[in-house]
């Protein structure tokens, strides 16, 4: 069975808004941030990264954000464009704010880290007045992230383009993408994210993000209770992600799908969610059952570990396939 009956007549087929920053990924990797040099940047935050990746898969996508008046800035935006992306609504902040600077830090293939400034950065500056509603109105899918409804105004840049989508048919996907520094309190965090999930087609996040946004409900909650929740608002997939374990998805039918990584050689494990969704959206998209389109993301998804950026290492869909021959040759095992 498929799901996300897509509405029709759209010139584009995705649109991401949020973050836009930068990601400086340590080249001397299996050590401490103390002792690394030297970093390689990245376009990176994860609806960028999601963005990025549906490109990659051949989608007509657009992106709807605020960058710094600077280098960083221009040189997101010339990514963006250079991989296709529609970048109309990007517009660029006028009062000094930065751009957001995500350094990471790769001990280990299993123990990564993220050290963050984001002083006043631009990406939470995206005002109400600065979202076009003719860019919402042209796509098939919105993709929303988290981190974008941490701060106001970008908070309510948010609640009105999940406004402008539904007014104009468009499917609402949720990546909750929770990264704690942007919020002030646990309350609010959760507040928030549930608010946003209530409009929300489909909805994909880890466990403990989850768990987060039921910290006010009481007794244990497993996935299926959790997903449950969500399909008598307007959810028709969640999907609840278990790092290397896999992922399991809910549909409103009553039913459960799961799908296990591939194996992988892990460099750092940062990533694996946008890659995962991305390749998971695209499958959907073109129709695919919830199994093999979990099954594409976590073949995306095992790519992307596999290498040292996120933004740039999003595969074609002929590499995820590949990649997908190649484990079942079992010419890929797992580091
Ligand atoms: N070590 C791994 N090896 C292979 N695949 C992995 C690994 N870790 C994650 N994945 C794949 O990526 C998917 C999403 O990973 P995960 O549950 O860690 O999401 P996430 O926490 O949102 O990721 P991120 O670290 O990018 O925030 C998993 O369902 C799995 O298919
Ligand atoms: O903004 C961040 O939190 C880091 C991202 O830029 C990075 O690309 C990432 O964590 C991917 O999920």
């Amino acid at each position: 069975m498929s799901y996300l009956q897509l509405p029709e007549g759209k010139e584009l087929d995705f649109v991401a808004i949020g973050r836009l920053c930068i990601d400086l990924n340590a080249n001397e990797i299996n050590r401490p941030m103390e002792e690394t040099m030297t970093f390689t940047k990245y376009v990176g935050g994860s609806p960028a990264n999601i963005c990025i990746g549906m490109s990659r898969l051949g989608m007509k996508t657009g992106f709807i954000g605020k960058v710094a008046n600077d280098q960083m800035g221009r040189f997101i935006v010339s990514y963006l464009e250079r991989n296709g992306i529609d970048t109309t609504n990007v517009v660029t902040d006028r009062t000094g704010a930065v751009t957001g600077l995500a350094f990471t830090e790769i001990k280990s293939p299993t123990d990564c880290s993220i050290l963050m400034y984001r002083e006043r950065v631009a990406d939470l500056l995206l005002e109400t007045g600065e979202v076009l509603e003719e860019v919402v109105a042209k796509t098939k899918v919105l993709l929303i992230s988290g981190t974008a409804l941490a701060k106001s105004p970008s908070r309510e840049a948010v609640f009105l383009t999940l406004d402008y989508a539904k007014k104009h048919g468009a499917k609402i996907i949720f990546d909750l993408d929770y990264r704690p520094y942007t919020w002030t309190s646990n309350e609010e965090t959760a507040i928030y994210y549930n608010l946003a999930a209530e409009k929300c087609d489909v909805i994909i996040g880890t466990r403990e993000e989850f768990d987060m946004m039921e910290q006010f409900e009481k007794g244990q909650r497993d996935d299926r209770t959790t997903a449950s929740k969500w399909f008598s608002y307007q959810a028709e997939i969640v999907i609840i992600k278990h790092g290397k374990e896999g992922s399991i998805a809910y549909t409103q039918d009553g039913e459960s799908h799961t799908a296990s990584s591939f194996p992988a050689k892990v460099i750092k494990t940062f990533g694996a969610g946008d890659s995962y969704a991305a390749g998971f959206i695209y499958g959907l998209m073109n129709g695919w059952t919830v199994e093999k389109s979990m099954e594409f993301g976590s073949a995306a998804a095992a790519i992307v570990v596999s290498s040292h950026s996120c933004s740039d290492a999003m595969p074609t869909a002929e590499q995820v396939r590949d990649y997908m021959v190649r484990c079942n040759n079992g010419e890929i095992v797992a580091s």
